[in-house]
């Protein structure tokens, strides 16, 4: 986040050369057969230097990488300033420049450790405490509907980073819930979607949580008035509203404004990116799934993982580990995308909450400085839970013509061990295969031996396995709180990395704004064909199709 162009680092130079006179030498089956040691060389462990005890093994040995690369990639980190830029943002400094901004979701879990000046971050307590003395209420039943019920349903409505963060933590930890009481989870503007929650609801046990950092957003704020809506034609009156709506917001006018009251609103502050908010009062909905004990724990488990980002030398660095391994692939061998592959159904919504994470974060060809990037920035995140991607897209990452970097992540225990276990010695029988398979592939010679002489030339080189397909693998006890905390602050942190590396602003999102703008724009047209203007004739026509078959 210097601002710089990284391509003019002198290292970022010294690893293009690398790229071009070595790439083709970098052969996993090769650099294996070379160093036996090459799995400790290149595989750390992480335990937690505080709080709730965490532990995992990341190894990025099956990575196209020589100890003589990862030194260059060090020293770009280092050319960058990362560590400087990190100190920066751990100690509250505007480092969001354009919009003149701290970005501190670092003091959210930051359990007295860091020194922060900045304002608001002396309030951090006070709204835990109104999360727990809320979350408690209601889960005991203590918290009453407007006709005297206990809530068993809650509805958050929110978008982005008010939705994607509390969805993919109470799928990850459902195991940790609170069974009698149902969440869902209200986004898309589409009618669709509150319509099919609100047949699920009881308006006299049902709590809603409006989640919105500007508490101005479009779908959020057009769904939080239909539910209310819906609410209010069954309870009546108004007065009922403070049972079974609050806000989580910065926006106090507008939330009251909206009718609820100051004392159901829970604070946070501009200084808490959309997308870095779980932690915050948006984490509302995660403290009444799994209890404010286990939302305190997922807050450690991140603050570990912020002091070993902060403490530990760069060659031992996690989080600078995953972004150099990144960055090599993104910027040198042209990769486009990253897959987040979760061993674990209860992960199965973390490549959508990292899509957000990483992709407005680091999505971005303009420096701070202002300078049109000459290089690749943030990729493309995708992936889903294993095994089922095994079934669809792994063909292409095995044998198509791209290269797709990939994390794999498991759990070695599982929540469920049903059948004796079975299930999961199966699951991680894939999560050991698949790395395996990428990297050493099989070999032409391989497929003539294990299919004989006697079949055409086409079969036994369709059956070919080219491997040398990188991948981390990332393996720890077991899916808690505390662990799931340090895995998403891994992850934070490694985007920060990449961020300041690139010269990107990685906190702010204008990117997302022209089409906000044009939408309104166009809204106001749709009465008429006649008031359609402005337009390019594609945008005209498809408004005018719309505009001849809709029935409203
Ligand atoms: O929480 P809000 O203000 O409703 O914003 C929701 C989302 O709005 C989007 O426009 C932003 O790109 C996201 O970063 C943000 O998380």
């Amino acid at each position: 986040m210097s601002g710089n162009l990284a391509s003019e680092y002198p290292a970022w130079k010294k690893l293009q050369q690398i790229y071009s006179s070595d790439h083709s030498r970098l052969v996993l089956r090769d650099l294996f057969a070379q160093d036996p040691q090459r799995f400790s060389h290149f595989s750390k462990e992480y335990k937690s230097p505080s709080g709730p005890d965490v532990t995992f093994l990341l190894d990025y040995s099956k990575n196209l990488i020589t100890q003589p690369i990862v030194d260059d990639l060090l020293a770009l980190v280092r050319e960058a300033q990362v560590e400087t830029f990190r100190d920066k943002m751990f100690a509250g400094e505007h480092i969001n420049t354009s919009e003149d901004r701290a970005v501190l979701h670092v003091a959210l879990r930051n359990f007295g450790d860091f020194k922060i000046a900045e304002e608001g971050t002396d309030e951090v307590d006070g709204v835990l405490e109104h999360i727990k003395v809320f979350s408690n209420a209601v889960r005991s039943g203590e918290w009453k509907g407007y006709t005297g019920k206990t809530i068993n349903t809650i509805v958050n409505i929110g978008i982005g980073g008010s939705d994607l963060g509390p969805v993919m933590v109470t799928e990850a930890l459902k195991t940790y819930s609170k069974r009698d009481l149902t969440a869902h989870f209200v986004s898309n503007i589409d009618g669709t979607h509150i319509a099919e929650t609100l047949l699920l609801c009881n308006p006299e046990t049902t709590l809603f949580i409006i989640a919105s950092k500007t508490f101005t957003t479009q779908e959020t704020i057009t769904n939080a008035e239909t539910a209310r809506d819906w609410f209010l034609s069954t309870a009546g009156d108004k007065a009922h509203v403070a049972k079974h709506f609050v806000a989580l917001s910065t926006n106090t006018p507008a939330v009251t404004a909206f009718g609820i009251a100051q004392e159901n609103m829970f604070q946070f502050w501009d200084w808490v990116g959309g997308r870095y908010s779980l932690w915050s009062a948006i984490g509302l909905s995660i403290a009444l799934v799994i209890g404010y004990d286990n939302f305190e724990q997922l807050l450690k488990g991140a603050h570990g993982m912020d002091q070993h980002f902060l403490k530990t030398p760069l060659e031992d660095n996690l989080p600078v580990i995953l972004a150099i391994i990144g960055i090599w692939y993104n910027d040198f061998y042209g990769a486009q995308t990253h897959a987040l592959l979760p061993y674990d159904q209860y992960l199965h919504k973390f490549a959508d909450y990292f899509q957000q994470g990483d992709m407005e974060s680091n999505g971005k060809s303009v420096t701070k400085g202002g300078q049109r990037v000459d290089y690749q920035t943030g990729p493309i995140i995708w992936g889903a839970a294993g095994t089922n991607g095994q079934h669809s897209f792994y063909q292409l990452v095995h044998q198509g013509t791209k290269i797709i970097p990939a994390d794999f992540l498991a759990p070695a225990t599982t929540h469920n061990p049903i059948h004796n276990s079975k299930h999961h010695r199966i699951l991680l029988s894939n999560f050991f295969a698949q790395p395996e398979a990428l990297a050493f592939g099989k070999t032409e010679e391989e497929v003539r031996k294990e299919l004989g002489p006697g079949k055409t030339e086409a079969l036994y080189k369709s059956k070919v396995f080219e491997g040398n397909k990188p991948s981390n693998s990332l393996i720890f006890p077991k899916l808690t709180p505390a662990t799931l905390g340090a895995l998403i602050a891994l992850y934070e942190h490694k985007i920060f990395v990449q961020g300041v590396v690139w010269g990107i602003n990685s906190f702010d999102q204008m990117g997302v704004e022209l089409g906000k703008v044009l939408a309104k724009n166009i809204l106001a047209q749709l009465a008429a064909p006649e008031d359609v203007k402005g337009h390019d004739s594609s945008t005209t026509g498809l408004i005018h199709y719309y505009q001849k078959h809709r029935k409203e």
